[in-house]
């Protein structure tokens, strides 16, 4: 069983490294939920849906802690019943591998906010 990219370790962009082109980062954009899109061959860019603010407030913080361990941190944006979270590698001012196991990440933690 391939693991899945979650299970990937975060490993930061080197210096001067290039950030990943369209036909680079395809592959990893596959393995990520429908939540997620590319925007301007750039950034990650999410919408996550919740009963209410305590909900999106408590994956908010989920999130939160993910970056604190990974030291790889999203924009985050928090309302009633939604979290918006855009994710890059600021190093190198694009997007890297790390950034989709980040998103990936946030992917199976929100799945323990179903629709119960
Ligand atoms: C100043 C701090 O070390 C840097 O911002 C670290 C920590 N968090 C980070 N988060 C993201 N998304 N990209 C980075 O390059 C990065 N680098």
């Amino acid at each position: 069983m391939p693991s899945s990219l979650a299970d990937e370790p975060v490993e930061h962009a080197e210096e001067g490294e290039e950030p990943l082109t369209d036909d680079e980062y395809a592959e990893y954009l596959a393995e990520l939920g429908d939540a997620w899109e590319v925007v301007d061959d750039h950034h990650l860019e999410a919408s996550y849906e919740f009963e209410d603010f305590a909900a999106a407030l408590a994956f908010t913080n989920d999130v939160g802690e993910l970056a604190e361990e990974e030291w790889h941190h999203p924009d985050i944006h928090l309302s009633w019943g939604e979290v918006g979270v855009e994710m890059w590698s600021h190093d190198i001012d694009g997007l890297h591998e790390s950034d989709f196991v980040m998103a990936a990440r946030m992917d199976q933690s929100y799945a323990e906010y179903g629709d119960d």
